[in-house]
C-alpha cells in the first residue's frame, strides 16, 4: 500500500497543471502486479482535462490490463484527496466494487476506501445484462 502511494507520489510530478497548479498522482496495480501511474493534464479549453485518475486507468485499460487490485490518489490537500465524480464512474466501470482505493495527501493521511463506497449505487453494465 505504501508502495502505491509512494508511485502516485512520483507519478504527480508530471502532472500539467497551467491553469489550476494543482497536480495530483495516481497509480494503479492491476491483477498482474504491472503498476500504471497517471497525472492529471489540463489543456486551455479547460473542460478537456483529464484527472489523474482517469489517466492511469486509461492507460491500464489501453494496454489490454482489464483486472485491477488497488488504486491510489495523492494531491496536495488538506485531509486526503477526493475524486471527482466523473472519475469515481470511470473506476466503478473497471475495478470491482470492494476494490482498495488508497487516498492521501502529501502529509501521508490516508483514508482506505473502496469502489462502493466512492459511488455508492453505481451504473454498471452488469445493468445493461440480457441485451
Ligand atoms: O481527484 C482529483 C481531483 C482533481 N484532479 C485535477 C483536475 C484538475 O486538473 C485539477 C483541479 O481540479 O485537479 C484530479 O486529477 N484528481
Ligand atoms: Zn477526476
Amino acid at each position: 500500500m505504501n508502495d502505491l502511494i509512494q508511485k502516485a507520489f512520483e507519478a504527480r510530478k508530471k502532472a500539467y497543471v497551467p491553469y489550476s497548479k494543482f497536480p495530483v498522482g495516481a497509480a494503479l496495480i492491476a491483477e498482474d502486479g504491472t503498476v500504471f501511474l497517471g497525472c492529471n493534464i489540463e489543456n486551455a479549453s479547460y473542460g478537456l482535462t483529464n484527472c489523474a485518475e482517469r489517466t492511469a486507468i486509461f492507460k491500464a485499460v489501453s494496454e489490454g490490463h482489464t483486472k485491477f487490485k488497488g488504486l491510489a490518489v495523492i494531491a496536495d490537500t488538506p485531509g486526503p484527496v477526493s475524486p471527482c465524480g466523473a472519475c469515481r464512474q470511470v473506476i466503478a466501470e473497471f475495478c470491482e466494487p470492494d476494490m482498495k482505493v488508497w487516498l492521501t495527501n502529501l502529509n501521508r493521511e490516508v483514508t482506505e476506501t473502496t469502489v462502493t463506497e466512492l459511488l455508492p449505487g453505481s451504473f454498471r453494465k452488469e445493468d445493461m445484462d440480457e441485451r
